[in-house]
């Protein structure tokens, strides 16, 4: 429970800043959320409800909206930021003309940023240059949290003092909030997850079974830990909640956005259609793209984002993509998840993995 009333503004009004503005109320913060739209800030003061991306969730009547960013933002402590990565870098700048050294900036955001290969931690720390920046992942669909649903989350941060007042602010009975110093890390599993779960969502639409799923989201853990360990991250990070956590809730669940692109387009849609019928953020679309061509540059091996890639953008079936994925060439290497010099580097150097 937070220990005095700390005062958190959250930028973003979609569902995920939502969920995160209520449970900060209900542990006793005093919550300003900032949104550009007027009409869901009058509802949302009013009415105590997102109507339009949480309509069937009672706010906590703590929380106040505004569309005025100064506001919002001139007395927070900690500030949380919920917006999509292609509008992140402007909301921040926007921002910055009432952005202070002392507060803790801490990204929610699972993406990346399209010219930059940026993490959204990465873009706050160059915007600002402060030190108190940190970001929260892991499985934590944000009508579950808003449904007060037991969930946990990661607040990962190299400043141990980002690290001790998110989890002041955001522990509750409901959520628990662990700690990590793989910023970086944590912050890729959150991302990477979204590429495999709109292929799982395909796979479901498709009629594929159980085995199939497992098979699936277990061989994207070894592509994710690969591809995150070649950038610096600390593999043990990927068997944790921000990593097989996230990657289990997202490829399992309809209330995944991405899952649902995947889900949309296995049933005959394009993804045109299938995100815009969607009308929230699905980041994985806009990341395996980015994923696959970083991946080929720095020559990491990753054939399922790159089957999706080819599905989602030339137009290759999902089955004949399968098919190919099956009949690739057998290794007679034991199975690995994790990189196993990362490993083996991992252990004897003890490198912070501290969820
Ligand atoms: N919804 C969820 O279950 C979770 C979402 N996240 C992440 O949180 C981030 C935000 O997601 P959601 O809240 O779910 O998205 P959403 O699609 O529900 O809402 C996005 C919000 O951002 C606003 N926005 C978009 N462009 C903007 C701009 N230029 N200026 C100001 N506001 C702008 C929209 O108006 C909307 O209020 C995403 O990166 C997502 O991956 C992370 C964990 C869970
Ligand atoms: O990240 C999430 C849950 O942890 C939400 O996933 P979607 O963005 O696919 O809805």
């Amino acid at each position: 429970m937070a220990e005095q009333q700390i005062k958190v503004a959250v930028l973003g009004g979609g569902s995920f800043g939502t969920a995160l503005a209520s449970i900060a109320a209900d542990n006793g913060a005093h919550v300003r959320q900032w949104m550009r739209d007027e009409t869901l800030v009058a509802q949302i003061n009013q009415e105590h409800r997102n109507g339009r991306y949480l309509p069937h969730y009672a706010m906590n009547p703590v929380v106040h909206a505004s569309t005025d960013l100064q506001s919002v933002l001139d007395d927070a402590e900690l500030v949380l930021i919920a917006i999509p990565s292609k509008a992140f870098r402007s909301v921040v700048q926007a921002a910055k003309p009432w952005l202070k050294p002392s507060q803790i900036l801490v990204s929610t955001t699972k993406g990346i940023e399209q010219d930059s290969f940026f993490l959204m931690s990465q873009v706050l720390e160059q915007e600002t240059g402060f030190i108190h920046i940190g970001v929260i992942a892991g499985p934590n669909l944000a009508s579950e949290i808003a449904d007060k649903q037991l969930t946990a989350t990661v607040i990962a941060s190299a400043d141990a003092l980002t690290r001790t007042r998110v989890q002041q602010a955001l522990g509750c009975r409901y959520f628990r909030v662990y700690a990590s110093n793989d910023r970086h890390g944590v912050e890729l599993g959150g991302a990477l997850k979204n590429i495999y779960a709109i292929a799982a969502g395909m796979a479901a639409a498709l009629g594929m079974g159980e085995n199939t799923r497992s098979m699936l989201m277990t061989r994207a853990l070894a592509e994710m830990s690969r591809f995150a360990v070649a950038q610096g991250a600390n593999p043990m990070t990927f068997l944790g909640l921000a990593g097989v956590g996230d990657l289990i809730v997202t490829c399992s669940s309809s209330l995944s956005r991405n899952y649902r692109v995947g889900h949309a387009m296995g049933e005959g849609r394009s993804l045109e259609e299938a995100v815009s019928a969607l009308g929230q953020v699905a980041e994985g679309v806009n990341t395996v793209k980015l994923v696959c061509a970083k991946a080929q540059e720095m020559g990491v091996y990753m054939p399922l984002a790159e089957g999706l890639y080819r599905v989602l953008f030339d137009g290759v079936p999902a089955q004949d993509m399968a098919r190919t994925l099956m009949m690739g060439e057998q290794s007679s290497d034991v199975e690995f998840i994790l990189p196993r010099e990362a490993v083996q580097q991992a252990h004897l150097e003890n490198r912070g993995w501290h969820e």
